[in-house]
């Protein structure tokens, strides 16, 4: 798959496409019917989807406040790979971009650099301005500068499967329904670091501490059923069912919220500094503050158990 960043950086002189485009965080199963219906359009035309990238994101450039991200940047790229795109384009999204009036964002992004012979949007898809263009525009200035459009229905099930409601999901922490969105657990990505040693020593279970991006979107403080990964060079991947908390481990009178996850029957384990990955599959308990770390062992204990159930069947 190619990577391109940036409006000057695609050879000229490529051959025409179909383009997508949007923020696509966490190419939810939203994003992921758009991609397969550029992609049966791609296959008729015998071209290349193309899945062009808005980065940052335009509410964090426009004034409205960065939203948690579902998925980082080479994330996305894999899962726009997965979903059918042959190329992905970053098009960084500054206050130029977010300026050009929308015929102009059309000759030029489109049709001068992405040489779009079709173009694949969700039915709320807005550019240009002052968001002034919407799919009725695109397909008039398709028209004129040829290109045909194609506009996906909203998956909805009852309520519009969006990245905002997959965000608002996590922050409930209904990481269940949040799967359902995505069709697929939601997973956070980090760099194991060292923390207060006590997981190994005074609990019984030693806990790969995840330092996550800023404007991660992790979900609600609490434990967790899911997975710990760990992607090997090649892409070969190692994955352990795990017992997942995020908190600030009130029973340690902790302040810093972590995101650490136990790999179960596994103590043989040496992460750190690896770069990992956790899954969440299912919500067990909100976080609570015991009044002694026995407590807490034995709850510890109780959670491992309903994780095993939950992913390994019992
Ligand atoms: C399954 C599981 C459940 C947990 N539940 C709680 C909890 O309810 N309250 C709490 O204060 N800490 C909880 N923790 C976090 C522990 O306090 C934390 O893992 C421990 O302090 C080790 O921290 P360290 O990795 O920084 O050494 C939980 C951890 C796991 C793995
Ligand atoms: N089953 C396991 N799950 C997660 N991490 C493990 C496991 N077994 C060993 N480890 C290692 O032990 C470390 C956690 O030990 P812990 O005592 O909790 O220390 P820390 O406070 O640094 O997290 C992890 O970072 C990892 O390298």
């Amino acid at each position: 798959m190619r990577r391109w960043r940036g409006l000057d950086e695609v050879p000229e002189g490529r051959g025409r496409s179909v383009v997508t485009l949007g923020v696509f965080d966490g190419v939810h199963r939203g994003h992921q019917r758009v991609l397969a219906r550029a992609a049966g359009t791609a296959s008729g035309l015998g071209l290349p989807v193309v899945a062009a990238v808005f980065d940052p994101h335009p509410d964090a450039v426009l004034g409205r406040g960065e939203p948690e991200a579902l998925t980082g940047a080479d994330r996305k790229a894999e899962l726009l790979a997965e979903h059918g795109a042959d190329a992905v384009r970053v098009l960084p999204f500054t206050p130029e971009l977010a300026r050009l009036p929308a015929e102009e964002f059309v000759r030029r992004v489109l049709a001068d650099r992405l040489r779009a012979a079709a173009v694949v949007v969700g039915e709320d898809f807005r550019f240009g301005s002052g968001a002034a263009g919407d799919v009725e525009v695109l397909r008039a200035l398709g028209g004129k500068y040829g290109f045909t459009v194609e506009e996906v229905p909203l998956l909805s099930d009852g309520e519009a499967v969006t990245s905002a409601r997959v965000r608002s999901l996590l922050a409930a922490g209904d990481v269940a329904a949040a799967r359902d969105c995505l069709g697929r657990a939601h997973r956070v990505e980090g760099v194991v670091v060292h923390g207060a040693a006590r997981g190994r020593e005074l609990l019984g279970f030693p806990t790969a501490n995840l330092d996550c991006p800023p404007r991660t979107a992790v979900p609600a403080d609490g434990v967790y059923a899911g997975r710990l990964l760990r992607s090997a060079p090649g892409g070969a991947e190692s994955r352990w069912a795990a017992a997942i908390s995020v908190g600030t481990n009130p029973t340690f009178e902790g302040t810093a919220r972590t995101v650490e996850a136990y790999a179960l029957d596994r103590d043989d384990l040496d992460l750190y500094g690896l770069r990992m990955a956790v899954e969440f599959t299912h919500r067990i308990r909100p976080m609570l503050r015991f009044d002694s770390v026995e407590e807490l062992v034995e709850t510890m204990g109780r959670d491992v158990e309903r994780c095993r159930e939950l992913l390994l069947g019992g």
